[in-house]
């Protein structure tokens, strides 16, 4: 449940939180939330005497950590966020920060000096939020603290160090938990309690309300800090009508009585609205939009029309809906692709996803506009619109209908797969590996990525013969192509070949349960011992059960993905052993097991 309704506007914003501390994440998981943790590296190592005040200095360290990942996202990534969340606590005493302790005794030192007294616990919390202008980011920076004062007891030596030895304050602010064993010291809290844990969720809440939902003028106000230009961090609310204050609003009726409206629903106007967005970038595709605003050019509206073959009305329409959707920049004598254009969705871009698109344009969009016949109806529909189709495709390609299709299909997986490739051939050394067999490897996309990063390895590609007489035309020019091979077969009916290091990546989390575990017990019999298997799936989040490749996949009937631990259980029912996890921060995770 959300009670923020400024959580649920966030819904459609890429948050990250830059903090390794499980209790930041877990409160605001709790908060309903939705975000990636990057955790910051950004070394704690700020000169304390150079500020004025100690929260000043949590708030500077919080601001260090959440820049340098905004940075980092966009820089490394081109993952540019939205939203980057740094926070800081520290513990103050008579003048002395105290931080992470460094080892028992230092433990003991900060225990001691806060026995029997009052101490203030300070956490300095920074909301970046990041824009693209070109390739440059852009950060507007929002920071405040929050200070809670905790009385702790008189504490006896023997209590201190069964504390301590305890192990909980090694990871702690001060030296405490007093969410856990810690809380058995503290006598009297003053404060936000949530402060003290590391994130102090109200205040933070209140900080977001004033930024997306703030309220309307005759509204009672507490002194808001000016946001400035941070306040078109606000939703477009072209689509809903007016802003709303965005809580539940009290109104007056003829007869006296209040009533109450619920809060603005702005996640599920969202989900409302969200084909709209969908539409217009696959129609924009197949128009080549995006071909004809290439290498930079500028184009008005009347010039792409011409272009595309279409209304100058209709196609001023459909550029102004991109540029709201961040797809195109408008500037004064035109549009042009901004960086995710030209990068994503030119036709001849390296990572172009114009396969995928036209397939989704072409193929998904339809199923779905039938989604409630196939609801009502179950049988075929319903397997095609949950993604079963994929299975069965592969177990006989003759199902996806003519070669068009299965060309388009393969169009697509080839786009996904560029996407993720590289980071799945570096997750692991592989060099100790002379041969690898891609089961269901379709056109190659890994192999060939596989193969240009380690230069002793011959990598066949296993897949339907159909698949492999189509393969060719995706086959990336004078690319280590003496390392790369394609043999023809299925890998559910026949013989696999022989090699060292086997490798699943075709949507293994899309596999029911028995056409997966029939699959291992295949490669796990031909596997020889010391030899292993690489599968590319995403890896879920242990607490939280998500991630973000599964958004997609959410109607699949197999929509489940399997945790690090699950994945375990699995390759070792089938006589893997180290079984080992990369997430790679794309689509595909990476887990190695050996035989
Ligand atoms: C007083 C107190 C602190 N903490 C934890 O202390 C760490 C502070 O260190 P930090 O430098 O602010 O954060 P970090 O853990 O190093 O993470 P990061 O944000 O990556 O720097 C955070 O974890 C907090 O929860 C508790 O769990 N309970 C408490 O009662």
């Amino acid at each position: 449940m959300v009670l923020y309704p400024v959580i649920g506007k966030l819904v459609h914003k890429r948050v990250v939180l830059a903090s390794a501390s499980p209790r930041r994440r877990e409160i605001l998981n709790q908060a309903g939330l939705r975000f990636e943790v990057v955790p910051s590296r950004f070394k704690e190592k700020l000169d304390k005497s150079s500020f004025p005040t100690p929260y000043a200095y949590a708030i500077e360290t919080a601001k260090q950590k959440a820049l340098e990942v905004a940075h980092r996202m966009h820089s490394k990534d081109s993952r540019t966020a939205d939203l980057v969340i740094g926070a800081d606590t520290i513990v103050t005493i008579a003048g002395l920060i105290l931080e992470k302790p460094v080892d028992k005794q230092d433990a003991y030192r900060m225990l001691s000096r806060l026995s029997g007294k009052e101490h203030s616990v300070f956490t300095g919390v920074t909301i970046v939020h990041c824009s693209r202008a070109g390739r440059q980011l852009q950060t507007e920076v929002l920071e405040f603290y929050e200070e809670t004062r905790v009385t702790f007891s008189e504490l006896s030596e023997e209590m201190l160090w069964a504390y301590i030895h305890s192990g909980e304050p090694m990871d702690k602010a001060g030296g405490y938990g007093i969410q856990a064993l810690g809380g058995m010291l503290v006598e009297h809290v003053r404060g936000d309690f949530l402060n003290v844990v590391g994130f102090p969720l109200n205040h933070f809440c209140k900080k977001l309300s004033q930024l997306y939902c703030p309220p309307t003028p005759d509204a009672h106000q507490e002194s808001i800090p000016a946001v400035g230009s941070v306040e078109k961090l606000r939703d477009p609310e072209t689509l809903t009508g007016q802003a709303n204050a965005g809580e539940g609003v009290q109104q007056t009726a003829c007869n006296g009585t209040v009533e109450s409206q619920p809060p603005c629903p702005w996640g599920l106007l969202d989900l409302i609205h969200g084909f709209k967005g969908s539409k217009v970038l696959l129609t924009a595709c197949k128009l080549k939009v995006f071909d004809v605003l290439k290498d930079g050019a500028v184009l008005s509206a009347a010039d792409v029309a011409a272009k595309i073959d279409a209304s100058v009305h209709g196609t001023e329409w459909l550029l102004e809906g991109c540029a709201e959707l961040g797809l195109l920049l408008r500037c004064a004598q035109g549009y042009r692709n901004t960086e995710l254009a030209s990068v994503f969705l030119a036709s001849d871009a390296e990572y172009s996803l114009q396969g995928f698109i036209t397939l989704c344009n072409n193929h998904t969009w339809d199923l779905f506009t039938h989604l409630e016949t196939a609801v009502r109806e179950g049988g075929d529909q319903l397997r095609l619109l949950s993604g079963r189709q994929t299975e069965d495709l592969f177990k006989d390609p003759v199902l996806i209908g003519s070669e068009e299709m299965l060309l388009q299909w393969m169009r697509g997986a080839h786009d996904l797969a560029k996407l993720s490739a590289q980071a799945l051939a570096k997750a692991f050394d592989l060099s100790r590996f002379k041969s690898a067999c891609h089961l269901g490897g379709c056109t190659g996309t890994l192999a060939y990525r596989l193969a240009q990063a380690y230069p002793h390895l011959q990598v066949t590609v296993f897949d339907l013969p159909k698949v492999i007489e189509l393969a060719p035309s995706f086959h990336p020019c004078g690319w280590q192509a003496a390392q790369v091979s394609f043999l023809a077969g299925d890998i559910f009916q026949d013989g696999l070949p022989e090699a060292e290091l086997y490798i699943l990546s075709r949507d293994p989390y899309s596999w029911p349960d028995d056409v997966l575990q029939q699959l291992l017990s295949k490669v796990s019999e031909i596997c020889k011992p010391g030899c292993a298997l690489l599968i590319a799936g995403p890896v879920l989040d242990e607490e939280r059960q998500t991630t973000r490749a599964q958004i997609p996949m959410l109607l699949r009937a197999h929509s489940g993905g399997r945790t690090t631990q699950g994945y375990e259980r699995l390759l070792r029912a089938h006589g893997f052993h180290d079984v080992r996890v990369v997430r790679t921060g794309g689509l595909l995770d990476a887990v190695l097991a050996t035989r």
